[in-house]
């Protein structure tokens, strides 16, 4: 399918993609038809995430919902916190990096600070001018790495043009590096009977997501489309980690609608909208959709509103189970965060 490279490109992460100004080509975008409650089953599903749902009812897909999955994990996290922090005293510390004044970044880190807040973790924040170099975002980098409240350190993407963002990430001390993009971490993902100490949060939050409905994985046919290193990549890496039999679809993809249409899972993460028609989809599919793209919305507030890379009103007519966007992989990022954050301050201080 010649169009296929033109729709959608893996030269830039995902993630970072989609938050540069975007443009819809081709896509007609229909308004997203959410559940409503009555349709929808939001109780945990099990092995019937497999069912075929026929093409021609009325039947929704049972939604995965990120965001309440989320609270539960925030939840949990809290309240092992609490607890540390009654025995021994310590909190666990994030530190984010923030270069540049980009909006959605800004927007990015004051969540994940609100976040933290919420779970008890102490936030700790290094704002940096767009034009400072390389060599002050890592002056920054070294003192949290070497400062013992911090456990985790996050850099937030995408940094400025100007700056080596391999450089800068290699800076991150691996024992705090909670984004999970340092090489060393990245290749122990990559390698079986290694462990990485800590798994990106995006895909590792698709996993958690797909195992708190009960979604078997081992043995089932995964379709990943986008290969970034943040999300597609890794995704892939943990997938087949799980057992499922992986095939990557990306800009150079022959034929990507046919080769998902085989796919039980279908991870998404390419940062177009709407590129995922229902005709890509396996009846019965299992369906995460990794993008956050916003399309111009008059009507609501912000004058946008976000969409995923998947087609939803069309989409959950055909797959079994699926995420919204919002309120779908995007909550569970963040709290794979916090949960990584914990996990380090652990491993640091030989806690259980
Ligand atoms: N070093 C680094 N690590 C990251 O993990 C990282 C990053 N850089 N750069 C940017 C991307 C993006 N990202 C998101 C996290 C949460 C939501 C999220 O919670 N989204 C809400 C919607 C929020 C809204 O309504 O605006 C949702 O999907 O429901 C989205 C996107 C983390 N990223
Ligand atoms: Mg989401």
């Amino acid at each position: 399918m010649a169009a296929s490279s033109t729709v959608f490109s893996d030269s830039y992460s995902a993630t970072s993609r989609l938050l540069l100004p975007f443009r819809i080509r081709g896509f007609h975008l229909r308004r997203t038809l959410f559940l409503s409650p009555k349709s929808n089953n939001r109780s945990f599903v099990s092995s019937s995430a497999f069912a075929p749902v026929a093409m021609t009812t009325e039947t929704s897909s049972k939604l995965l919902d990120g965001k309440l999955i989320a609270k539960k994990i925030r939840d949990e996290i809290a309240g092992e916190i609490d607890g540390i922090k009654e025995s021994t005293g310590i909190v666990p510390g994030l530190a984010v990096i923030l270069v540049g004044s980009r909006k959605d970044s800004q927007t990015y880190v004051r969540n994940k600070k609100k976040a933290c807040e919420d779970v008890g973790i102490a936030s700790y924040e290094a704002n940096l001018p767009e034009d400072c170099s390389e060599e002050e975002v890592i002056k920054h980098i070294s003192k949290f790495n070497s400062n013992p409240s911090v456990h985790g350190i996050l850099v937030q993407l995408p940094l400025p043009r100007h700056m080596n963002e391999e450089k800068i990430l290699n800076a991150v001390s691996i024992e705090k590096d909670v984004d999970g993009f340092h090489p060393l971490n990245i290749g122990r993902l990559a390698m079986q009977g290694r462990e990485p100490l800590f798994v990106p949060c995006t895909p590792k939050g698709c996993m958690e997501l797909l195992h708190r409905y009960g979604i078997e994985i081992k043995g089932k046919r995964a379709v990943v489309i986008g290969r970034s290193n943040i999300v597609g990549m890794p995704a892939a890496l943990l997938l087949q980690r799980a057992n499922a039999t992986v095939t990557m679809v990306h800009s150079y993809t022959k034929n990507p609608e046919e080769i998902t249409k085989q796919a039980d899972i279908v991870i998404s993460a390419t940062g177009v909208a709407n590129l995922v028609r229902g005709s890509w989809l396996k009846p019965g599919a299992v369906v995460v959709d990794v993008g956050i793209n916003p399309v111009d919305d008059t009507g609501s507030a912000r004058g946008y509103r976000l969409v995923g890379d998947v087609c939803f009103e069309e989409a959950c007519k055909v797959a079994s189970a699926i995420t919204p966007v919002p309120g779908g992989v995007g909550p569970m990022t963040i709290a794979m965060l916090l949960s990584n954050t914990l996990s380090s301050a652990k491993r640091l201080h030989e806690l259980k």
